[in-house]
């Protein structure tokens, strides 16, 4: 048995698949017939190009036909006709086929990495792919395609990324395993998102578990059980059984209004990554979306979206929520989150170096193609723009004058925006925290990203296990920032909400009713589950609870109080 982080609820029984990648390792040698080389370089191709074929019609079918198009670059580099001549004449003058590909995909590699243009230098890209694919062809060496698994699939993976997630066949993945993150990684959100149970931070998993190993995830509880007996694979039945009959039960707070127990109402919204995820948000019953992730969709590119590829994700996720609030948040890069093409400079300590809003004012005229994608998709719904990463007043007053320029150049374009959009910033860092009230009177509402928060306030990554037990939302520092921002965000009459993953833990879910938080932003499958948490408590009783709370020293008191006190 294996103990990591519980990221993911749920019980997921099934056949281990490790998703690493290859070793593309060879020894060049003399072939005995380069005919044969020839052949065996034929036959890699049009495995290749067959496999090819496979993935953009799926992806076609889950991602949309552009982005499956980009595959089509792989066949033509697969069967490029100067290559070919390249590779065939090599495997002639006696190289065998391994040798002969990569040298000359390595040819093609260097050339288009040196160019001037662009787009021709993420080529270069597409052309190391097409190497290591025919490589793996020629080595008989199998590439684990997430799109293509057979039915309970456990994922061993070292990490998650969200392009390897782009055509996950969710029906098909039982679980997930991974060795690095924490219940706030990517991961964790991805895997929540998808309903996969999943478990964390397990150390050299990818080496110990082996294609084909039977194993059960237990993604409530953080363990992973290897080689289960019998009355093991009963035991965890019964438990699958149990967590989908309380799932079912879930269904009655389906269409009811999110009320405290003597009826206070407050907003129960949802944390999205990409357009598609509206139809899943609204499909479980959110009243919004408060947190749309938009750096997955650069994420997700091979270069930064344009204006109107912009526009078009934000406007769809405005009119799927047909009135209700959607909030997204600018460009939140750096830190975890890498995007290739940004050609950022290595740092040494990246999570406070030039991230997120810092990028974004760095370059203004990047940030405004976004900002004025932003603007139009506010002619749909009830658009908000939300700025992460914010430490000083400063910064919000330099969004707020970008996005006045903005304005003024689709006055001057003829075209349509709400000209009173909102402008809020995360409260995600001990600094915004300390200036909430000055923050307050500059800002149209706060969300206070406890993700971020807990680790800079506690000085812990929230991907190190190590230090996994100072990355606790219950530690009395987290509790008292977070009561002064929802109090100074309350007190200049704002909406306080929370995106952080906090807002969906039900221990914790009384102290926030307390503090008066006025909304809730959680991931999709979290949203029934809450509303019902929320409507267990009434505001006398989490009050109650909470003066109790706060006078506790430790992270641990805290915790057994909230789980003593838990319906
Ligand atoms: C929601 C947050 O942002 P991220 O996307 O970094 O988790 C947070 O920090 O709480």
């Amino acid at each position: 048995m294996y103990e990591g982080v519980n990221a993911s609820d749920g019980i997921g029984i099934g056949v281990a698949r490790v998703a690493v990648e290859p070793d593309l390792s060879f020894t060049p040698h003399v072939p005995a017939d380069a005919g044969d080389e020839k052949q065996r370089y034929a036959d890699a191709r049009a495995k290749f190009t067959e496999q090819t074929n496979a993935q953009i019609e799926r992806m076609t079918k889950t991602v949309g036909e552009e982005a499956a198009a980009i595959m089509g670059a792989h066949i033509e580099f697969a069967e490029d006709e100067g290559i070919r001549e390249m590779v065939e004449g090599s495997i002639d003058s006696g190289m065998c086929a391994e040798q002969a590909v990569s040298e000359a995909y390595d040819t093609y590699y260097n050339m288009f990495s040196n160019m001037e243009d662009e787009l021709f230098r993420e080529r270069a890209a597409d052309v190391a792919d097409v190497k290591n694919g025919l490589l793996a062809d020629l080595l008989d060496k199998e590439v684990v395609d997430l799109s293509t698994l057979p039915e309970n699939s456990i994922v061993v993976a070292r990490e998650l990324t969200p392009s390897m997630t782009a055509d996950i066949d969710k029906d098909n993945v039982a679980g997930i395993i991974t060795e690095t993150g924490g219940r706030t990684s990517h991961s964790a959100i991805i895997a929540r998102a998808l309903e996969i149970p999943a478990v964390l931070s397990v150390a050299d998993v990818t080496k110990n578990i082996k294609n084909g190993d039977l194993l059960v995830v237990d993604g409530t509880n953080g363990n992973i059980i290897t080689s289960p007996n019998d009355h093991d694979l009963a035991h965890y039945r019964a438990k699958a059984r149990q967590f989908a009959q309380d799932k079912e039960a879930l269904e009655a707070y389906r269409g009811k209004q999110t009320v405290t127990g003597d009826g206070d109402s407050v907003l129960l919204v949802a944390n999205i990554g990409n357009p598609d995820d509206a139809n899943v948000a609204a499909e479980h019953d959110c009243e919004g979306v408060g947190l749309f992730r938009s750096e997955f969709l650069f994420m997700d590119a091979k270069e930064l979206p344009t204006e109107d590829e912009q526009f078009a994700a934000y406007q769809k996720v405005a009119l799927r929520m047909k009135g209700q609030p959607v909030i997204i948040r600018t460009l939140d890069v750096g830190g975890d989150k890498e995007i290739p093409y940004l050609n950022l400079q290595k740092e040494e300590n990246p999570f406070m170096g030039y991230r997120a809003v810092r990028y974004c004012l760095g370059n203004p005229e990047q940030y405004k193609v976004q900002l004025t994608a932003l603007l139009r998709a506010s002619a749909f719904g009830d658009v908000k723009i939300m700025v992460p990463l914010v430490t000083n007043i400063d910064e919000i007053r330099q969004v707020r004058s970008l996005v006045e320029t903005c304005k003024v150049e689709l006055d001057a374009r003829g075209v349509a925006y709400n000209k009173s959009i909102q402008i809020g910033t995360m409260i995600e860092t001990p600094a915004a925290s300390l200036i909430a009230d000055d923050l307050a009177a500059e800002c149209d509402f706060f969300s206070i990203g406890t993700n971020d928060l807990i680790g800079y306030t506690m000085c812990a990554d929230r991907g190190n296990s190590r230090v996994g037990y100072l990355y606790e939302v219950y530690q009395p520092a987290v509790l008292r920032s977070l009561r002064r921002i929802i109090e100074e965000g309350n007190k200049a009459n704002i909406m306080v909400g929370m995106c952080g993953e906090a807002a969906a833990d039900p221990l914790l879910i009384p102290v926030l009713i307390s503090f008066g938080l006025g909304e809730f932003s959680v991931s999709a499958p979290s949203i029934l589950r809450t509303r019902r948490v929320i409507s267990e408590w009434t505001k006398a009783e989490a009050d109650a609870l909470t003066e109790k709370v706060m006078g506790l020293k430790t992270s641990t008191e805290v915790k057994a109080m909230l789980q003593s006190a838990a319906r």
